[in-house]
């Protein structure tokens, strides 16, 4: 439903976004998108929907006006009503429009309709701008950090509500966040970006097996620990832990046996989404000073 080839995006002399892969996103696809401060995500999601200049091809059969974006800051006319400034955006009455009267409902938000925008607190302010966007029913809809700033549980409910919405559709999402626990929740794919180059882009499945393997064991950094592991692979990960990679069952059940005789703490993860992307990352590093010392 949209493919990006070569893209790349200037500021000035500053080359913000530079694809080099052809990136293919499909239609259901839930595309988490993540990168440091300034790796270009919101360059990317500006990039797709026409509000810069780009060289390179976004191909799509979808009209920019028909994408949807919810940005993490959106302002609206501080002086009006919440239902005045909703039915004025959206060209219709709530009283007449079913289909608003639903979003409302389910956002919970009839409280807030005679409060003015100023006076809405953060979670209600993106519910507000959800329930626009979710008004759109668009092909593609990109979500660039709307929980950031906003406290854990107003965070959880809002991000269940949005996974809850899009469960039986099939429209393309994607969403740029820095929080893995999002990505987890809603994401089947990740694209991973550092310092506007692509690192990865695929399932999450097939990302975590390409830089952690089968599955992942973290025990904590000690002495003891780092004696009875040595023998193992270990991969970047939190930094007071030792983070072994297993690449098979077999090899699992190995480093099991010997956690559990020398009685040390681990857990196991097979999906942890950040583990996964600094490993991608460094690869990534590790390839290109290769590649830069064979061309040197
Ligand atoms: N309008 C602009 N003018 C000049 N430089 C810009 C502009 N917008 C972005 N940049 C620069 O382009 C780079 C990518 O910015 P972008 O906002 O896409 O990053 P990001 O990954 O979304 O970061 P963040 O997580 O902080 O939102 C950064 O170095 C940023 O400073």
């Amino acid at each position: 439903m949209l493919t990006i080839n070569q893209l790349q995006v200037s500021y000035g002399n500053q080359i913000a976004l530079n694809i080099q892969k052809s990136l293919h996103f499909k239609k259901g696809d839930r595309i988490g998108i993540i990168g440091a401060n300034g790796a270009g995500k919101s360059t990317l999601l500006k990039a797709c929907l026409g509000l810069i200049p780009y060289s390179g091809s976004i191909d799509t059969k979808i009209k920019t006006s028909d994408m949807a974006i919810h940005m993490q800051e959106n302002s609206y006319t501080e002086n009006m009503a919440i239902k005045h400034v909703l039915e004025a955006i959206l060209g219709t009455k709530i009283k007449t429009n079913t289909k608003l009267q639903k979003l409302i409902e389910y956002f919970e938000f009839s409280p807030s309709l005679n409060k003015k925008f100023k006076a809405l607190s953060g979670g209600q302010k993106q519910r507000l701008t959800l329930i626009m966007v979710l008004m759109q029913e668009a092909p593609i809809t990109f979500f660039d950090e709307v929980t950031t700033g906003l406290d854990f549980e107003t965070r959880s409910h809002l991000m269940e509500k949005i996974l809850n919405w899009y469960q039986n559709q099939d429209s393309t999402i994607c969403l740029v966040t820095h929080y893995y626990t999002e990505l987890n929740q809603l994401a089947n794919k990740i694209l991973i970006l550092e310092a506007g180059e692509v690192i990865d882009f695929d399932t999450k499945e097939a990302l975590f097996h390409r830089y952690c393997g089968y599955c992942v064991i973290l025990v904590e950094k000690t002495a003891k620990a780092q004696k009875f592991l040595s023998n193992f692979q270990q991969i970047s990960g939190p930094p007071d832990k030792l983070t072994i990679q297993c690449n098979t069952m077999e090899e699992e059940k190995e480093i099991l046996l010997i956690l559990l005789s020398h009685k040390l703490n681990y857990s196991r993860t097979d999906n942890d989404i950040e583990i996964m992307s600094l490993n991608a990352i460094e690869h990534f590093k590790k390839e290109h000073t290769n590649h830069e010392k064979i061309s040197a």
